[in-house]
Parts: C-alpha cells; sequence; structure tokens
C-alpha cells in the first residue's frame, strides 16, 4: 500500500467500481453518446473520484477514474480530469452530505433544455414518481428542473449553478442544448434522482407533443 497517498485507496477502488457498474448501464440506456458525460463520487473530505476527460463512458476501467481535490486540481496522477470537474467539485465543496454526482447526456435530457431554456426551467408537477425526490419528512408536490444557459466557460456555468443554489436547492439542473446534472447524498440516491428527472423528461416532451 503506498502510504504517501492523501486519500484512501480502498475507498477510491470501491468508488471506481461503483461509477464503472453504474456507468455501464447509463451507458446501454443511451446517455452518454460520443464520449460525453462525466461522473463522480465523494473519497473523503477533501478528495473526490471523478471520470478521466474524453473516455469512452461505456467502457470504463479502473484507471479511467482519478482523484482530484475539491479546488478540481488533480491529487497524485498526471492526469486529466473531465472538462467539468468544476461543475462537480463546486457541489462537494458547497454541500457535504453531497457523495456522488452524475452528468449525462440523453437525447430527452438534450431535447428537453432546448424546449424549456426560454422558460428556465421546467415545471414537474402531478407525477407520483416525484416521490424520487422525497426524504424521509418531506413528500415533494413539484419541482422546478432549472436550465442554465451553456458555455464553454466552466467558471461562468459555475458561478450560474451557485447563484442558483443561493436561491434553490434542488436535485438537479438541465444545461442548455448540453445534458443534465443531478446527485444524491451517494450512488444510489443520485441514481434514483438522474432516472426520474429522465423518465419526467420524457412524460413532459411526450405530453407536448401529444397537445400540439
Ligand atoms: C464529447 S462531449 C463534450 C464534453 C462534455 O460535455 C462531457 O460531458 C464530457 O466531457 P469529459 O471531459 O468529462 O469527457
Ligand atoms: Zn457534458
Amino acid at each position: 500500500m503506498n502510504t504517501a497517498l492523501p486519500y484512501d485507496p480502498q475507498r477510491l477502488a470501491h468508488c471506481a467500481g461503483e461509477i464503472i457498474v453504474n456507468v455501464r448501464e447509463l451507458s446501454a440506456l443511451g446517455w452518454t453518446p460520443a464520449t460525453s458525460s462525466n461522473f463522480s463520487q465523494r473519497l473523503d473530505g477533501q478528495h473526490v473520484a471523478i471520470t478521466v476527460s474524453g473516455r469512452d463512458k461505456g467502457k470504463l476501467v479502473e484507471s479511467d477514474i482519478m482523484v482530484v481535490d475539491l479546488d478540481g486540481a488533480p491529487v497524485a496522477t498526471a492526469q486529466k480530469s473531465s472538462a467539468e470537474t468544476l461543475l462537480h467539485t463546486q457541489l462537494y465543496k458547497r454541500f457535504p452530505e453531497i457523495g456522488c454526482v452524475l452528468h449525462t447526456h440523453s437525447q430527452t435530457q438534450t431535447v428537453a433544455s432546448r424546449l424549456y431554456s426560454g422558460q428556465g426551467h421546467v415545471h414537474l408537477e402531478g407525477y407520483e414518481l416525484l416521490k424520487a425526490f422525497a426524504d424521509n419528512t418531506t413528500h415533494e408536490m413539484s419541482v422546478e428542473l432549472p436550465v442554465l444557459p451553456n458555455s464553454q466557460d466552466m467558471h461562468t456555468l459555475a458561478a450560474q449553478v451557485d447563484a442558483l443554489l443561493d436561491r434553490q436547492c434542488m436535485w438537479g439542473y438541465l444545461i442548455d442544448g448540453h445534458g443534465l446534472y443531478a446527485w444524491g447524498r451517494d450512488m444510489a440516491e443520485a441514481r434514483r434522482h438522474l432516472e426520474a428527472f429522465e423518465f419526467l423528461l420524457a412524460c413532459e416532451l411526450e405530453l407536448r407533443r401529444l397537445q400540439r
């Protein structure tokens, strides 16, 4: 064991395994086309396991998961982390309870982001599946899923997200023409939120189509 590492390598191996298994399943659904999407899990109070930039997310292996600190700087590696690392670390930095962040580019998420960008959010109401966002004490009756303008400048995007989080507490957001970010206390919860958003967005798109 390399005792010089500032994080627990066994925890990294565990998180990498969880990321690989879950992302393969998301990829098989067609939610990570053309090397898009990125995924992370918190290792401890200072470190995050995150996907290496540009990898085929459907074929991840352990060496495709690396460690960054909460400012997004690589730790004990020369690998390049996801181009969108800052969008992950800003969440871990701000909310100690967040343990997992998932970002995908499904067709449903991307089309919905385009359709609702003018409105700035997607209003989700009247669905039993909204219970996927409820904790033990509250029963969510409606959810506003924010839609942010896209930018190639991650600092601009991260500033938009920070401003949003000042006003509103939520489990995800869309980026226009880009995809969805969703998170949770652990992989299971983040995945439940991601799948619930995907399903609810698909319902909204279908309703719009039928109502035309
Ligand atoms: C080819 S997709 C463009 C970048 C992107 O949006 C994405 O999610 C993947 O970027 P990464 O650097 O994490 O591979
Ligand atoms: Zn992306």
